[in-house]
């Protein structure tokens, strides 16, 4: 039977060495760390992610500088919000939470984010670091981090191990295939064109599940022993919950967690995790700024 990562324990203890943190930084120079959350339009999920951001930052003592934009919004007036949000000095991290309305060029909106508030890590200047040797960026992103912290503490090591990356998406399959290779693991990445995934999959020593297939992954299709991450946060429909629907991973955990060594649960894995790189990337940059401008 696997041994089960508790991600909302781990991001308990990290977010009370944050918070330890934020107290010491605001003694040392009259100041806290600063995130702004944006927020355009109102998809239930990213209201329900943001509203966790803004609670964390609260609990945490980081200033939360909430900016709501309408669904309507304009590229240039989202824009104007940014540039604004990079010339304020008491903000440490902007994050513009994704996916944003079809008419709005993402990539265009996340590169005018000054790289030196890019808490989320997307900025494309922060991801072409990520993939050169030698090179680091300001900030990971903080799915990616929260999957490598969580290997870290569980005492899983990744140097010369087989990694699979199931996915392929700018926010979480690329990046983590790219920190994997950094931390020398070999690393495979098995996407929606790949043939045969489970005969990949069932070689790997670690496996990233960021598919957004609820329960696609079997337990015939782990290798014994191996560590299973799961990304995934699908809502299925359940008529016993008063919600009418549950939220399950890309693993289907009953099987595998009959074969790996170590897995992750959906709800309280890297969910919980996730929101705390981001608090712990917010601290990271404040630091920075306020250490050079003292
Ligand atoms: N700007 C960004 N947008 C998005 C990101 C991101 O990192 N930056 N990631 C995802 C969503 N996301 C954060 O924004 C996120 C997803 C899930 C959780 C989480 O804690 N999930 C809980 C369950 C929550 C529930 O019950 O509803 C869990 O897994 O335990 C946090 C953040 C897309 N957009």
């Amino acid at each position: 039977m696997a041994t089960v990562i508790d991600g909302k324990a781990v991001a308990q203890t990290i977010r009370s060495e944050i918070a330890d943190e934020v107290r010491r930084l605001s003694e040392k120079y009259g100041k806290v760390p600063g995130l702004a959350v944006v927020i355009v339009g109102n998809r239930k999920d990213s209201q329900s992610y943001v509203a966790m951001k803004r609670k964390a930052c609260c609990d945490l003592g980081i200033k939360s500088f909430d900016i709501d934009l309408t669904e309507q919004v304009s590229q240039v007036d989202i824009i104007k919000q940014v540039h604004e949000l990079n010339a304020n000095p008491d903000v440490h991290g902007i994050l513009v939470q994704l996916p944003l309305p079809k008419h709005i060029n993402e990539e265009q909106v996340l590169t005018e984010i000054s790289l030196e508030k890019d808490v989320d890590g997307f900025h494309p200047l922060n991801i072409g670091k990520l993939a050169m040797k030698g090179r680091e960026p300001l900030f990971l992103p903080c799915t990616p981090k929260a999957c490598l912290e969580l290997l870290s503490r569980s005492g899983i090591s990744i140097k010369g191990k087989k990694a699979v990356v199931v996915g392929r998406s700018n926010i979480v399959g690329l990046p983590a295939s790219l920190l994997l290779l950094k931390a020398d693991a070999t690393v495979t990445i098995v996407h929606s064109h790949t043939s045969d995934p489970e005969s990949i999959i069932r070689q790997a020593d670690i496996v990233i599940a960021a598919a957004g297939q609820p329960k696609m992954i079997k337990g015939s299709w782990i290798k014994p022993g191996a560590a299973v991450i799961d990304v995934g946060t699908n809502a299925i429909d359940d008529p016993s919950k008063k919600s009418g629907y549950r939220l399950v991973g890309d693993v289907d955990f009953e099987e595998v967690s009959k074969v790996a060594g170590w897995i992750t649960p959906v709800p309280g894995g890297v969910g919980p995790m996730t929101v705390t790189m981001l608090l712990k990337n917010t601290l990271e940059g404040a630091k920075r700024t306020l250490e050079q401008n003292s």
